[in-house]
């Protein structure tokens, strides 16, 4: 067996053994870095689903845009920059790569570089903090996959990777909101003196729809979430906490955006634009836009949020202020480097750090975690063809 397991540990598992990390790979998204890079982009994200270029073109606007450049890479070159400093700072010595799902540069040449250079154990750190199929599960599978690429006809994998928790309530993510969402707030109000936080603010947090078919559903093993899909469970309990600190008293809501798919298909809502349109009729002058389902102000934040939202808002005459991501904020640095300590030192669960009744989440994903029935089936199938080119590579 020369695979890696992730994808099919029977139930969602912590991993409290120490390891010997040889690098600290930063997993993003990717995006395109110029006009003609857009189309590319935008087949490799909807790979295997056959969506016309026509219809990719209706996307591709917003990129064009923004001169055919989401700002993604260089958020995570930035990023990657300052995981480095950090671990110099704290005299740790580890290589921080990068490397994306979607774009330049791609993961399995990452990681092939990395066993090449010889390096044969190696934590994986994901910008997305929560669980769903596009934030944890799918970056697992774009891990496997690499991974059946290097690890062929040998005894022994050469490169063995695991990957980071979501860290949807890690101080180090929650803070940076906290203080940032007190920020905005102060600032909208100072803008419109005549705003009261508690009387006439709402403040909505968001993050990307997912379909409902898959919106997280995560192993029958956690009693916490009572039947709801992860996904949710996640995003309402982190808000919760970052509006008990920043904002109380002030009436909080989480809404989705950036949907896409065929209108028959059901998604998580209320679509943040329809759940802005019903603020003016419940007396609400002032909105706080909190999207807390991202880590940098890329495109689904330049676009769908500074873009088609704050129009909304200005459509109906309400004052509005979207809320930074915590990008390289120092202290969201240093918990992403305390969450690679605790996984390289096998920190005992009961002192990782975690601010919900959720947390601290799994280390490693159940099988059947932020799936649907239909991408199991194409995953295993993709799996099963690896390894079956790999043993019939061992056996020439
Ligand atoms: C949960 C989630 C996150 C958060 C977790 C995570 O970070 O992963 C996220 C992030 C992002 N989504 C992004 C961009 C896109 N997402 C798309 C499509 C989709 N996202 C989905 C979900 C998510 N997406 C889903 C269910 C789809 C449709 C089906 C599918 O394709 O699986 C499409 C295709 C066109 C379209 O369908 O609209 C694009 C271009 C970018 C990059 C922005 C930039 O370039 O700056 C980022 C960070
Ligand atoms: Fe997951």
């Amino acid at each position: 067996m020369t695979l890696q397991t992730v994808l099919t540990a029977p139930t969602a598992q912590f991993d409290t053994e120490a390891h010997a990390y040889d690098a600290l790979v930063l997993l993003g998204f990717g995006g395109p870095e110029g006009q003609d890079d857009v189309i590319p982009f935008l087949r490799n994200v909807t790979r295997g689903r056959g969506i016309p270029d026509e219809r990719l073109e209706e996307v591709a606007h917003h990129y064009r845009h923004f001169g055919g450049v989401s700002p993604i890479n260089e958020q995570n070159r930035q990023l990657r920059d300052a995981l480095q400093a950090e671990l110099e700072r704290r005299g740790i010595e580890l290589p921080v790569l990068w490397g994306n799902r979607n774009w330049a540069p791609y993961l399995p040449e990452v990681l092939g570089d990395a066993a090449a250079q010889g390096h044969e154990r190696v934590l994986v750190l994901p910008t997305s903090a929560f669980a769903s199929y596009s934030g944890c599960r799918q970056y697992q599978e774009n891990l496997d996959e690499a991974l059946a690429g290097i690890n062929t006809a040998t005894e022994r994998p050469r490169l063995v990777v695991d990957k980071v928790r979501p860290y949807f309530d890690h101080p180090g993510f929650l803070d940076p909101w906290i203080t940032a969402t007190r920020r905005s707030i102060a600032e909208l109000l100072v803008r419109e003196p005549d705003l009261e936080a508690a009387r006439d603010v709402r403040v909505i947090f968001t993050t990307h729809s997912v379909p409902n078919s898959y919106s997280g559903a995560f192993g029958p093993d956690h009693e916490a979430l009572a039947g709801q899909g992860a996904y949710e469970a996640q995003h309402l309990a982190a808000a919760a906490e970052i509006a008990a600190a920043a904002c109380p008293g002030v009436t909080w809501e989480l809404a989705y955006q950036s949907r896409s798919g065929p209108p028959s298909q059901p998604w998580l809502e209320p679509d943040i634009n329809d759940a802005i349109a019903e603020l003016p009729a419940q007396g609400v002058r002032g909105v706080v836009i909190v999207p807390v389902g991202f880590v940098s102000d890329h495109m689904e934040v330049l676009w769908d949020l500074d873009t088609e939202a704050l129009d909304t808002c200005a459509e109906l005459g309400l004052a509005a202020v979207r809320v930074p991501t915590p990008g390289i904020d120092p202290v969201y640095v240093a918990g992403l480097i305390d969450l690679v300590l605790e996984r390289r030192d096998g920190t005992a669960v009961a002192d990782r750090p975690s601010r919900t009744n959720l947390g601290p989440w799994f280390d490693v994903c159940g099988a059947g975690c932020c799936e649907t029935p239909a991408r199991a089936a194409a995953a295993a199938a993709r799996l099963n063809r690896a390894a079956h080119a790999q043993s019939a590579e061992a056996h020439q």
